[in-house]
């Protein structure tokens, strides 16, 4: 058998192109699926290629040339609609998942999670409004920078403290990044959902931050001490009593890298 080098060659090549195509469109979809927006742009552009395809096949040459048209300006357009998320995908690329340093023991997670759940408690039950963003795989680094950056432990007091009304920091949210409290009075871009007109301007905050990156938010709601949980775009009411269990659960504190995706429930 006569080995045909050039079509070897071709068709490795043509192999790489469309791995590479796939990883590119994965790594994507895989960055921007919590955000809703983005996903609502990549639907519609999917929408105009398979219109294109279809003009094309048919010869439908007036349409193909509306739909050329649209592609060629579409592209200017969503450069500057997006170029926040354009921003913050460069800023991304290799950037790796920023969890809990490996050093931190199991029982000093625990303490830190006793912490948490001590704060959030404490201030739900005197109707403390709060705002409390855990940083996840995406950078919360833009928002950090809109408010007071501090450097802390995690502290039941701290959380008291920065959120009594009383302190020139208790507007605003207050970031958690790993094992350290980053920042207070931060801002968020408020949702542009219709909400209930129980939920005002923190809820939005909350809602508004899990639209555009995968981080968790804690809100207290100050009239009437309810704790939710805002991630994906979506907010969910936590029972005091489930409130450690959803945390330990949602921030994959406990989990190994070997257990296989396994979470650890206290
Ligand atoms: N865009 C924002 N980013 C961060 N924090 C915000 C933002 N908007 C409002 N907040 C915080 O929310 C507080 C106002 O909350 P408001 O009472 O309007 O909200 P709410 O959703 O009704 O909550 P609550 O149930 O606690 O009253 C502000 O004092 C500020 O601390």
């Amino acid at each position: 058998m006569i080995v045909n080098w050039s079509d070897i060659v071709n068709f490795i090549r043509g192999s790489i192109d469309l791995i590479a195509v796939w990883f590119i469109l994965y790594y994507l979809i895989s960055m921007f699926k919590t955000n809703v927006k983005t996903m609502q742009l990549f639907k519609g552009v999917l929408f105009i290629l398979i219109v294109k395809l279809l003009t094309s096949l048919l010869g439908l040459t007036t349409l193909n040339y509306l739909v050329e048209s649209i592609i060629n300006w579409g592209v200017l357009a969503i450069i500057i609609i997006f170029q926040p998320e354009i921003r913050t995908l460069l800023e991304k690329m290799g950037q790796t998942k920023m969890t809990l340093k490996k050093e931190i023991s199991d029982d000093e997670k625990e303490r830190l999670m006793d912490e948490l759940v001590s704060a959030i408690t404490t201030l739900s039950k005197e109707q403390t409004g709060a705002l409390i963003t855990f940083e996840r795989t995406q950078s919360l680094l833009d928002y950090i920078n809109t408010g007071t950056r501090i450097n802390a432990d995690i502290k039941s007091e701290l959380f008291l403290t920065i959120f009594w009304e009383g302190t020139p920091l208790h507007d605003g949210a207050t970031i958690i990044q790993g094992d350290r409290v980053v920042c207070a009075a931060a801002f968020y871009p408020p949702t542009n959902k219709e909400l209930s007109p129980k939920y005002g301007a923190r809820h939005r905050a909350a809602i508004g931050i899990s639209e555009i990156t995968d981080s968790l938010t804690v809100v207290v709601s100050e009239e009437t001490g309810t704790i939710s949980f805002a991630m994906n775009g979506e907010l969910k009411k936590i029972p005091t009593k489930e409130l450690r269990a959803s945390l330990v659960n949602e921030l994959n504190w406990f989990k190994s890298d070997d257990e296989g995706g396994q979470k650890h429930e206290s």
